[in-house]
């Protein structure tokens, strides 16, 4: 559902290319050490970088001249980018229009997607009144109302402790299999790397089509060893 061909940035000093394919409903982690380029190719992807060359296809669609909201793509970012004067409701709200003019339909909409992260009760607090992992739980919801075929989250969850990293993963599996929606995720945890599907390597601005997990982390590529210092 995600093809890409001949992809190419130049920003500065580094060069980026990139040629894979990712399946429909696949949950595929990217990792790789820091400044390999991991966050250039996923705002590549969602449409925020320019690029030197190459396509993107979402769904047979090409969208590599689409802007951002048109390419059928959400993207969630590691701070959550909530505003903090509007309620958790109006922040997931902004997901569907950002004039929040809602109609009745679109108000349920919200509700619904917030009572799918557990946060039905907290609607009307504002992020400085839930906690952290709540606060997660919103920017999720914001992304779940918009109803993409393909997610691509940029450590999302890194600021939270273990236990609740753990959980909203599961969560973010979870309500993406729901939705039928394929999952790109940035991580720097082997064991995060782990719960996905399939595993992307970055390194140096070169990008590893997707392996199976299981296979690739028991018997690593010898750059993936050095990363995952084995
Ligand atoms: N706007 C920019 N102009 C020039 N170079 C940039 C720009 N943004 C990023 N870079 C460079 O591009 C390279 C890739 O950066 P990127 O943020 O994609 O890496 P990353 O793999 O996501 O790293 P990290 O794991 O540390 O977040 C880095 O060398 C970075 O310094």
């Amino acid at each position: 559902m995600l093809r890409v061909e001949g992809l190419r940035i130049a920003q500065g000093d580094f060069a980026l290319s990139a040629d894979f394919e990712v399946a429909q409903g696949r949950r595929v982690a990217v990792i790789g050490p820091s400044g390999a380029g991991k966050s250039t190719l996923l705002n590549a992807l969602g449409g925020y970088v320019d690029i030197a060359g190459g396509s993107v296809e979402v769904d047979g669609r090409d969208v590599t001249d689409a802007a951002p909201d048109k390419r059928g793509i959400a993207m969630l970012f590691q701070d959550g980018n909530l505003f903090p004067h509007l309620t958790l409701a109006q922040n997931v709200g902004l997901g569907i229009r950002p004039a929040l003019r809602l109609s009745e339909a679109e108000t349920a909409q919200v509700h619904d997607a917030l009572g799918r992260v557990g946060l039905e009760d907290f609607a009307d607090r504002k992020p400085g009144d839930v906690s952290g992992g709540q606060q997660s739980r919103a920017a999720l919801a914001r992304v779940l109302v918009q109803a993409k075929p393909l997610l691509l989250l940029d450590e999302p969850f890194a600021a939270l402790g273990p236990a609740l990293r753990v959980e909203m993963l599961d969560l973010t599996s979870q309500v993406a299999r729901d939705a039928g929606a394929t999952v790109l995720m940035i991580t720097h945890a082997p064991e995060d790397a782990e719960r996905a599907d399939d595993l992307i390597f970055v390194d140096a601005g070169r990008v590893d089509p997707p392996q199976p997990v299981a296979k690739t982390m028991v018997d690593p590529p010898p750059a993936l060893r050095a990363y995952l210092g084995r």
